[in-house]
């Protein structure tokens, strides 16, 4: 039997993209609302509880109502929205954060999907803090360099109506220094003191890659480089979606510069340890609209469903 999956938001930037890969797919049958009523709170009630499993792709206000009007028990929701990361009885949708992370998915009926900035944060971070490289009280700092898709909508149109210079060249943003993932990145990494955060969007579609600098004699005595390599080698052992790059990555060393949008169009993340005997950058980079939000999120589905995680992807 088909699994019947709606997409609530569907003619966003997340929402569209999710429903390119379910296109790829026989298991599913797409529920799809009539356009004039796509915030229709009765017929969006209707459809939401008629679904297996429903995405979220909306502001994080219409995920909340759109959270309550849930009556079916079996109804899994998987909001890609801020609204639900850090809040109790909601799964985190991050199969790769843990060991017992894909058990608890395939239970939950409530997956709360990661941030863009926070998945690429958080898949650096927390292995590292679960191997006691990285001390949960450490004070870290971390930039990130993302395409204008991840504003969504209203920003894409601002990029694409042309005619403002100042978008020809990177905006940092985010200088309150209160980003809204620093909540999630904290509690997924299980960092104790709130990372300076800032982000910086560029005029480019999608791509984007969080670099965190560290210095090794802010770190346990001993830990190098070639130890907090090994540690993201052997956590990520075995996942198709998260590659550990060579250490010092000799391709990217030798062309001088990072590739931001080199896992575009794909649900992989590629992680790095550059640096030397006394200072490093840990990076990761993604598609914020890939492993960012809608690829993560049909790959929380897959888990949930117990599919094989890469179907459609
Ligand atoms: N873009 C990205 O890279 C990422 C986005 N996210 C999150 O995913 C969610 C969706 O983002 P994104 O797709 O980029 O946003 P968009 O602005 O592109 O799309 C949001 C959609 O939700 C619709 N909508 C708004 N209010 C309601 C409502 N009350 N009922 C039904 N539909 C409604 C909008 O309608 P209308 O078309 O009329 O505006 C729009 O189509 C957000 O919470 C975002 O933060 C998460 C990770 C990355
Ligand atoms: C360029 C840009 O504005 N990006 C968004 C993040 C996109 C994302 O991950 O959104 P959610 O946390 O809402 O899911 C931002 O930094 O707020």
């Amino acid at each position: 039997m088909k699994h019947a999956v709606f997409v609530d938001g569907q003619e966003g930037t997340t929402g569209l993209r999710i429903h390119e890969y379910l296109a790829k797919r026989d298991d599913v049958e797409v529920l799809r609302i009539d356009p004039d009523k796509r915030k229709d709170a009765a017929e969006r009630a209707r459809l939401l509880n008629a679904a297996d499993v429903a995405f979220l792709c909306l502001p994080d206000v219409a995920s909340r109502e759109a959270a309550a009007m849930i009556t079916n028990p079996n109804t899994c929701l998987i909001d890609a929205s801020t609204a639900h990361r850090t809040v109790p009885g909601w799964v985190f949708g991050l199969p790769e954060l843990a060991a017992d992370q894909r058990a608890k998915l395939r239970a939950a009926k409530r997956i709360a999907n990661p941030g863009c900035h926070a998945s690429a944060f958080i898949l650096l971070l927390r292995p590292l803090v679960d191997a006691g490289l990285v001390s949960r009280e450490l004070a870290v700092s971390a930039t990130s360099i993302t395409g204008y898709s991840g504003g969504g909508k209203s920003m894409i149109a601002q990029y694409e109506a042309g005619g403002d210079a100042r978008l020809n060249s990177p905006r940092p943003y985010a200088l309150s220094l209160k980003h809204k993932h620093l909540p999630e990145m904290m509690t997924h990494t299980g960092l104790v003191v709130a990372p300076i955060f800032m982000p910086i969007v560029g005029n480019f579609y999608k791509g984007l890659s969080v670099t965190v600098p560290l210095h090794l004699s802010q770190l346990k005595p001993g830990v190098t480089a070639e130890a907090l390599h090994a540690a993201l080698t052997k956590h990520y052992a075995g996942e198709q979606f998260v590659r550990v790059m060579p250490l010092r990555d000799p391709g990217t060393l030798e062309e001088g510069f990072f590739d931001v949008q080199a896992c575009n169009d794909t649900n992989r993340v590629d992680l790095f340890v550059f640096g030397h005997d006394t200072q490093v950058v840990l990076m990761a980079r993604l598609d914020n609209l890939g492993k960012g939000a809608s690829g993560a999120a049909v790959q929380a589905m897959n888990v949930h469903l117990g599919v094989d995680e890469a179907l459609g992807l």
